[in-house]
């Protein structure tokens, strides 16, 4: 049987476990590895998927995925490392972590994959990105692609580029979150309803990406067809660049990509 097991089932354990529950997989395919007992009653209740220990999980599922906070990868490999196999696929998650911080813990072979997916996979609309590490052929980028497919979009990138993906894709998403929560805060400002702010203002997000995602057609031209002359739009950009939002988000998101590289020296 094609099973997977989980380790550490938090909030991006638990987005990509849905997104596999929804897409077919049935609850004797996977298992977790959860460290608190109350969270992994609560995943059993809503996924059906048993809560087991490391050696049970490593000698029930072929895939592992790790997606335990990167500050926690050593200790989890360290009781791993003497049960997994080059017959197992690891398929890590953790931001920073790199393919080679594996391979100098695991047995010699065991293929790594280093996957940067993002909370969207709640949605079916996750962003991810796989590298393979030294011991990974096609067939396991293959299967990871595979197993990433069902819950949104998949990319294969050199792992050099990982440290800049999470912090474009891996953390996007917050950066989308943040916006939206200041701007139904202006609605407030201006009096109207939260409720409605929030409606207006996240169908508007909606609307956005969804002609950034269908209508191949530059950013810059998007925002131009909205931004008339004498008009509305561009007085809001004139105080958006005099503030510099782009210059602070080159600054985040290049903070976010050196945050990356740091986690992976930390540990
Ligand atoms: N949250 C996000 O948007 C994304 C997170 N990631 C990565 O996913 C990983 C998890 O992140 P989150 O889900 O946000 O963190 P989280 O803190 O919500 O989840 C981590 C889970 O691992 C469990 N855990 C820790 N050590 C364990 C062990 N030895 N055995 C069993 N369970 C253990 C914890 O109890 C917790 O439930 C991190 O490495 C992060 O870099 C990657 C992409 C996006
Ligand atoms: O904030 C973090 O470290 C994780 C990795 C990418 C998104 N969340």
């Amino acid at each position: 049987m094609n099973t997977l097991a989980i380790f550490g089932a938090g909030k991006l354990g638990e987005a990509l476990l849905s997104g596999l529950r929804r897409a077919g997989r049935t609850p004797d395919e996977i298992v977790i590895v959860e460290r608190y007992e109350e969270r992994a009653a609560f995943l059993l209740e809503k996924y059906q998927v048993r809560a087991v220990t490391p050696a049970e999980a490593v000698a029930h599922a072929r895939t592992l995925i790790v997606a335990v906070k990167p500050q926690d990868v050593g200790v989890l490999l360290d009781s791993l490392a003497p049960l997994v196999t080059p017959d197992h696929l690891v398929v890590s998650v953790a931001a920073g972590i790199p393919t080679k911080y594996y391979e100098a813990r695991l047995a010699d072979g065991v293929p790594v994959i280093r996957v940067m997916p993002n909370t969207p996979a709640l949605v079916d609309e996750a962003m991810s990105v796989v590298s393979g590490g030294a011991h990974a052929e096609e067939k396991h980028l293959a299967a990871a692609e595979a197993l990433l497919q069902p819950v949104g979009k998949v990319r294969r990138l050199p792992e050099s580029q990982q440290d800049a993906v999470t912090a474009l894709s891996g953390s996007g998403p917050a950066y989308f979150f943040f916006l939206v929560e200041a701007m139904i805060d202006a609605g407030i400002l201006l009096g109207i309803p939260r409720d409605v702010a929030a409606d207006l203002i996240v169908q508007s997000a909606l609307g956005a990406a969804k002609m950034l995602s269908e209508a191949g057609t530059h950013p810059v031209q998007l925002r131009e067809a909205v931004t008339s002359p004498g008009g509305t739009t561009i007085a809001a950009i004139r105080e958006l660049e005099r503030h510099g939002v782009r210059a602070a988000l080159l600054d985040a998101i290049e903070a976010a990509r050196d945050r990356s590289v740091e986690l992976g020296q930390l540990y």
